[in-house]
């Protein structure tokens, strides 16, 4: 459907896409069918919602309101906010444009985005007023944000009959798919996230290795923000197996590219911030060649294995003698590089 036969308001909301979404613009308007709107409307929606939830200057009594009723939103064609000053404020200002449009999907669709939008709104107001201290909440927060993201995408795959109706079903697999690359976020923005004065690293992780997370930041504490830091990584890496047989069930070309592209982009971006210190002093980003290299490669499911494997190799060989967390990375990239 080119962009001349969309609707204005249709239009718009691709104008949105492309505006606030570098690394998913591309892959989710390759999408095929009917998957392809479902996907883009799904997207503005939650990074709506996600905008409400990054803003820092809505008092807290009004956001937990905001979240837990914002799937409402849906619903009423003239809701819109216009206080934020977040950089992606654009979707919550013309929320009427992407309401409308996610009001003229199949009611199929309908039922998945506004499900999911309903427990992460839920979710994120539940999380907003604790801190994240056990392995466990980590696992919670990052359900909530992405792996619930995970689950209704696999249920909006299997609605449009493009994938098999396991790939909707099977939650576990979904939900990991989308913890890899929260995780990977969470790692990598440690010190934009420090700087906003947000704490996404778990304390009974992160106060093993320091009395303040921002400690990580002193040149002479740059042992243990490693050992802090690797032990994180080996974490996320324990979601690449489910990521490997998730991957395994996808039939459809565009929905495997989709799901491909940002998972090798994940484990690129962990292989390098591994026991790198240039994690507590910028940000640390995967060269733009080589991230379009990997887009190129990763289109079927041997070349995915063989990525995965590469950059797990390459954790593997860089693990620091007396690295506290080293027998487990060692045993998940075994693990990871022997999957059949
Ligand atoms: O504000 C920012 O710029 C970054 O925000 C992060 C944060 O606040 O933590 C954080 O916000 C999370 C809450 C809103 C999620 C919005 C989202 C993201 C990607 C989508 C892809 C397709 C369809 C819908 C999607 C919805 C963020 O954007 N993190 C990036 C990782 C989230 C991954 C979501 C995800 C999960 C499973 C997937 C499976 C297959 C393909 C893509 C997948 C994408
Ligand atoms: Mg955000
Ligand atoms: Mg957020």
């Amino acid at each position: 459907q080119k962009l001349d036969e969309m609707s204005p308001t249709a239009r718009k909301c691709y104008v949105y896409l492309n505006q606030t979404s570098r690394s998913f613009a591309a892959v989710i308007q390759a999408l095929d069918g009917d998957l392809r709107h479902a996907v883009c409307i799904f997207y503005l929606v939650l990074r709506a919602l996600d905008t409400v939830e990054d803003d820092m200057t809505i008092p807290l009594k009004d956001k937990v309101q905001m979240l837990q009723n914002f799937y409402k939103n849906l619903e009423s064609p003239d809701w819109k906010y216009m206080d934020s000053k977040d950089k992606d404020r654009i979707v919550l200002e013309d929320f009427p444009t992407i309401s409308t449009e996610y009001r003229g999907l199949d009611e199929h669709y309908r039922e998945v985005i506004s499900d999911i939008c309903h427990k992460m709104g839920d979710g994120m107001s539940e999380v907003l007023q604790t801190e994240v201290i056990t392995l466990q909440d980590w696992n919670m927060y990052c359900h909530y944000v992405a792996g619930l993201v995970g689950i209704g995408l696999s249920k909006l795959f299997s609605a449009s009959k493009l994938e098999d109706p396991i790939v909707g079903k099977d939650t576990q697999l979904s939900n990991s798919m989308g913890l890899f690359l929260q995780k990977t976020n969470i790692i990598r923005d440690y010190l934009e996230d420090n700087i906003d004065k947000r704490e996404f690293w778990p304390r009974d992780v992160w106060s093993k290795y320091g009395k303040k997370l921002s400690d990580f930041q002193e040149k002479e504490n740059i042992t243990p923000a490693l050992h802090c830091l690797n032990e994180l990584i080996t974490n996320a890496l324990e979601h690449v197996p489910d990521v490997i047989k998730y991957m395994s069930r996808l039939r459809n070309q565009t929905v495997f590219n989709f799901c491909a592209i940002p998972q090798v982009m994940a484990i690129a971006t962990l292989a390098k911030c591994y026991n790198n210190r240039n994690v507590f002093s910028g940000v640390v980003k995967i060269r733009k060649g080589q991230a379009v290299g990997l887009m190129m490669e990763a289109t079927c499911f041997q070349s995915l294995r063989r990525i995965l494997y590469k950059y797990a190799r390459e954790i593997g060989k860089t693990i620091p003698p007396g690295d506290p967390s080293a027998p487990k990375t060692q045993k998940i990239i075994s693990t990871v590089t022997s999957l059949g």
